[in-house]
C-alpha cells in the first residue's frame, strides 16, 4: 500500500512550517526526509502517523483519506529516537506490548513477537532485558516492536542519533539491510546526510517548508537543483565556465595538474588542512569571489601562500547550477 501527502500544510502560531507538501511512499522503497534543524521532518513524519494534525491537506493510506483518523486507527509502526523500550521487561515483551494492548492473546502474542524478533536477528536473545541490550540491540527492539502487528508503513524519527560515531557506521548498514526487504513504505528521518547516502532509495530534502529536492541519493549529490540542496549534501564550490555559468565543483572533481601539462584552473592556496587520507586545499581563483575546496593525496605537496594549477578530472563533473530554489523534481516521482 502507497502512501500519498497532498498538499500537507502545518502552521504553528504565526509559522508556517510546511507549505504544501506533495509526496508518496511506495511500498518496500524507504524514503529519507532530510534537512536541516527545524525544517519540518519530524512534523512531517508525524502527520503521517496522525501524532500531528495537519492545518491542510489530506494524507492517503492506499486509496483511503485517514486524514481525519488519530494515531491509534492508523496502521503505524513507529520506531522513536529514544527507542522508548521499557527497561523493566524483556526484548520479547517489549515487542509483544504493542499486541498485548490490542487485546490479541498470550499463546498467539509470544509467537508473533519471536517472528518479528527474528526478523531483526534478536530471536536468540528474546527473553533478556532490554537494559542488559547494546545500542545497536535495543534499536532491534524498536524495530521489532514497530513491525509486530503488520503496521501499513514503518517510521523512524532519527534512529541512529543515540548512537557513537563509530557504532552508528555499522548499525547503518545493519539497518539498511533490515529496511530492504520490508514491504511497506518505510520513512525515516535524519539531519545525517551520511544517513540519507546509505539508507535512502529516494531522498526528500525539505527547506522552507518546502520540498527543496525529490530524488536518489545520486541525483542530490551529482544534480542538485540549486545551491541549497548542493551546499546541503556535501562541499560546493562553484567555477565561472566560458560562458559564464556558475558550475558546481566538488572537492573530488579536481586534481593536481602535471607541471608541463594543460590545466583547467589555477588556484591560489589559503588553507591546506591534513585529513589522514587525503589533504583539502581551499584556494582562490584571481576572479573568484568564493573560496574552491579541492581534495588532493595525502602526499602531495602544496602548501599555502603558492599558486597551485588543477585539471578537471577525467571522470569529474561540473555542471551549471541554479543559484535559487525552482521546483526541481526529480525524475520518475
Ligand atoms: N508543538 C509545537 N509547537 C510549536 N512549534 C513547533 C511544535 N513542534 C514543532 N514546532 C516548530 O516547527 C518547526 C519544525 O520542527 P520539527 O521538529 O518538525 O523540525 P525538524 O526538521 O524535525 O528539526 P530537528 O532536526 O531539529 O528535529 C520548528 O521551528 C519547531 O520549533
Amino acid at each position: 500500500m502507497d502512501i500519498t501527502l497532498r498538499d500537507i500544510r502545518k502552521t504553528f502560531g504565526h509559522t508556517d512550517v510546511l507549505r504544501g507538501i506533495n509526496l508518496t511512499f511506495r511500498s518496500g522503497t524507504v524514503t529519507v526526509l532530510l534537512g536541516p534543524s527545524g525544517s519540518g521532518k519530524t512534523t512531517l513524519l508525524n502527520i503521517v502517523a496522525g501524532l500531528v494534525p495537519a492545518t491542510g491537506g489530506h494524507v492517503l493510506f492506499g486509496g483511503q483519506d485517514v486524514t481525519a483518523l488519530p494515531v491509534e486507527a492508523r496502521h503505524i509502526g513507529y520506531v522513536f529516537q529514544s527507542h522508548a523500550l521499557f527497561p523493566h521487561l524483556t526484548a520479547a515483551g517489549n515487542v509483544e506490548f504493542p499486541l498485548r494492548v490490542r487485546g490479541v492473546g498470550r499463546g498467539e502474542r509470544r509467537q508473533r513477537a519471536r517472528d518479528a524478533l527474528a526478523i531483526v536477528e534478536m530471536a536468540h536473545l528474546a527473553e533478556r532485558d532490554v537494559s542488559t541490550l547494546s545500542g545497536g540491540q535495543r534499536q532491534r527492539v524498536a524495530i521489532a516492536r514497530a513491525l509486530v502487528a503488520n503496521p501499513d508503513v514503518l517510521l523512524l524519527d532519527e534512529p541512529l542519533s543515540a548512537l557513537d560515531p563509530q557504532l552508528r557506521d555499522r548499525i547503518r548498514e545493519e539497518l539498511r539491510a533490515l529496511l530492504e526487504p520490508l514491504p511497506v513504505p518505510v520513512v525515516l528521518v535524519t539531519h545525517d546526510q551520511h544517513d540519507a547516502f546509505v539508507l535512502a532509495d529516494q531522498v526528500v530534502l525539505l527547506h522552507g517548508g518546502e520540498v527543496a529536492q525529490l530524488g536518489t541519493p545520486q541525483d542530490l549529490y551529482l544534480r542538485p537543483a540549486n545551491e541549497t540542496v548542493a551546499r546541503f549534501l556535501g562541499i560546493a564550490s562553484y567555477l565561472a565556465d566560458d560562458e559564464g555559468n556558475r558550475r558546481l565543483v566538488r572537492p573530488e572533481d579536481l586534481e593536481l595538474a602535471a607541471d608541463d601539462g594543460p590545466c583547467d584552473v589555477v588556484l591560489r592556496i589559503e588553507r591546506v588542512q591534513f585529513l589522514g587520507d587525503r589533504q583539502r586545499v581551499t584556494g582562490s581563483t584571481p576572479d573568484g569571489d568564493a573560496p574552491i575546496i579541492v581534495d588532493v593525496s595525502k602526499a602531495a605537496r602544496v602548501a599555502a601562500g603558492e599558486l597551485a594549477r588543477f585539471r578537471i578530472r577525467r571522470n569529474g563533473r561540473t555542471m551549471p547550477v541554479a543559484a535559487q530554489a525552482s521546483h526541481l523534481v526529480g525524475p520518475g516521482y
